[in-house]
């Protein structure tokens, strides 16, 4: 067990004693807000902080374990207890439903999905209020057998709180330092990306998403005793989702305690302020931290001391990673890549018509054409990023249309972006193993980090192992692109434009580093404008034609083909 697991029972068994210090009621009133918080901001972050899906619907899935309980318990008189695990799977399903469709839809991101789940919030509201479900009167609990966990009855409730906050708070760590984890805070920072590079998204947000719905479940069930009698117009209100918003904001959502630290820090202003009868002010206050917390600490309280001590704590020095040993080339004239009738539009524009095209075992293939021919496009439908329209496609005799992006990954098939892509709150070295761990060498989290710093010691970047995508140059950025698509040990890398905006010297030296990387057994397509490197590197060219296949071939041979010739400098006037 790890210091942290071992922090948080500790913390919790401690506060498990104070119902029998003997302490006025108050206390456990106030503990029990501090756990109920606690759970809400938590387990919202658990979606929306790690993956960015900004969710104002935790106060239908909160209601809906609220109501679960109270019906299950006061009408149907099952044992409390009981009806806990039921208020969890009743929000976990509702939400898992909902996710199942909306994670589908590309356009259904952003503040649409923010004001899809707020919407659902007054729907679920709307329906509970005018059915059996509550009928109009609301449900009395006052008549509910209180579990007798603790010594009184409210100590019971309290601490029913505490374990629902201790499990919460072990769930977001174990997360947090995950494969789920990892995932997640790649799809916060580029979706499309994160599936290419073999996260598989929508699995991984219908997880977070129903986890984070039965944590709320659970917490509105525990309420409903708690409040002992339930409506529906307290309860689908928007207070929760903003609440827990504010919380984990000032928390900070990137940490896996934040929410929990935002939730301690609200709570007790409030309880402080509405102690002193001042409620309003209490707000007021709450308002002006969480601005001042935006503009000066943006990662939140706990983001803000995190970088701080990080600073000033010394980097561990890298490890003395040296390059993957070279295998020999390997040119068996095998098909690896066989694209048959390739076609993709959009709306409109026929971007590849009907491409046939061979990638052999251990070639170099440049591919190349006139700006907006369909090279990009090519690499994109091949690695998934867009679906075919037409056509198939065979990578070692496996058909690949139809597949998902990270599916197609996974089956040893690596790409970079024309315009560097990297996951922006991420660390170049997190960068490297994310795709080591998702993409085709599928390494565990220890094999993953060893692996991501042997490949930044082969294009030179371990120095800048710990530092953020933006702190890089352009040269850099290509490289980490690079370097992201070789740690998933590809069986066939495809590059977009990698030397494009690069001096001479650094596109010299690009050429060396992908001649090296053929030479370590991958096979690559490369789509490129600088001529040099193109008859320096390939071994054929394939050159497209407003998305037609013109000339494959020996590039001496392919440049003088009378078809490419005009495609590059158009047809001589009669
Ligand atoms: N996402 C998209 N939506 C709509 N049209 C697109 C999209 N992506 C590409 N296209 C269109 O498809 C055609 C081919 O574009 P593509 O980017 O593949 O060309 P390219 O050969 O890579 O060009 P360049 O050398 O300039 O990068 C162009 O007409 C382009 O406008």
């Amino acid at each position: 067990m790890n210091k942290t697991v071992i922090g948080i029972l500790g913390s919790g068994a401690l506060l498990a004693s104070v119902p029998w210090l003997g302490l006025p009621a108050f206390y456990e009133s106030f503990l029990y807000l501090l756990c109920h918080w606690m759970i809400l901001a938590l387990s919202w972050n658990i979606l929306s902080g790690y993956s960015g899906y900004f969710s104002f619907g935790h106060g239908a899935f909160f209601g809906i374990g609220m109501y679960t309980s109270a019906g299950l318990s006061a009408n149907l008189n099952w044992p409390f207890l009981w009806t806990l695990p039921a208020a969890a799977l009743m929000a976990a399903l509702l939400g898992m439903a909902l996710g199942a469709v909306v994670f589908r839809v590309k356009s259904v991101r952003g503040e649409l999905f923010a004001l899809l789940t707020l919407a659902i919030t007054f729907v679920v509201g709307t329906i509970v209020l005018n059915t059996r479900i509550d009928g109009g009167p609301g449900i009395y609990l006052n008549a509910v057998a209180i579990p007798a966990i603790g010594p009184t009855a409210s100590s019971s409730i309290y601490l029913m709180a505490l374990i629902g906050a201790v499990a919460t708070l072990l769930i977001s760590y174990r997360i947090h330092v995950s494969r789920l984890g990892l995932g997640l805070f790649a799809i916060h920072d580029d979706e499309d990306v994160a599936e290419v590079m073999g996260v598989p998204t929508f699995r991984y947000k219908l997880l977070a998403f129903g986890i984070s719905c039965a944590l709320a479940g659970l917490a509105g069930g525990i309420h409903a005793l708690f409040v002992s009698y339930v409506t529906a117009g307290e309860t689908f209100t928007i207070v929760v989702p903003l609440t827990v918003v504010l919380m984990s904001v000032l928390g900070g959502t990137r940490h896996w305690a934040g929410p929990a630290v935002g939730a301690v820090a609200i709570t007790c202003l409030m309880y402080f302020f509405t102690a002193g009868n001042n409620p309003i002010a209490g707000k007021a206050a709450v308002g002006v931290i969480l601005v001042l917390v935006i503009l000066f600490m943006p990662n939140g309280i706990l983001g803000y001391f995190l970088k701080r001590t990080a600073g000033r704590r010394s980097v561990p020095p890298a490890p003395s990673a040296v390059a993957p040993e070279a295998a020999a080339p390997v040119s068996t004239g095998k098909v690896l890549l066989d694209v048959r009738e390739l076609s993709k539009a959009f709306r409109g524009v026929q971007a590849l018509d009907g491409v046939t095209l061979q990638v052999f075992e251990g070639e170099i293939l440049g591919l190349l054409g006139p700006n907006g021919s369909g090279k990009s496009t090519f690499i994109n439908v091949v690695s998934g990023h867009f679906p075919a329209t037409g056509g198939q496609m065979f990578f070692e005799g496996r058909q690949l249309a139809g597949l998902e992006a990270h599916s197609i990954a996974q089956a040893g098939i690596a790409r970079t972006y024309q315009i560097p892509r990297p996951f922006a709150h991420l660390s170049v070295l997190q960068n490297v193993s994310l795709v080591a761990m998702f993409g085709g060498a599928a390494l565990n989290h220890e094999q993953a980090t060893a692996e991501a710093w042997k490949w930044l010691a082969f294009t030179g970047l371990q120095d800048k192992a710990d530092a953020l995508p933006d702190d890089l140059n352009l040269h850099q950025r290509k490289f980490l692109e690079l370097t992201r698509a070789l740690a998933s040990r590809p069986r066939l890398v495809l590059l977009d434009e990698v030397l494009s905006g690069l001096t001479p010297g650094e596109i010299n030296e690009a050429i060396t580093l992908i001649r090296k990387i053929r030479d370590r057994g991958a096979t690559i397509v490369f789509v490129e404008h600088v001529m040099r490197a193109v008859m320096a590197l390939a071994d054929r060219v394939a050159v497209l034609n407003h998305g037609k296949l013109i000339a494959v071939g020996p590039a001496q041979e392919v440049m003088k083909n009378a078809d490419v010739v005009s495609a590059y400098l158009g047809t001589p006037h009669a």
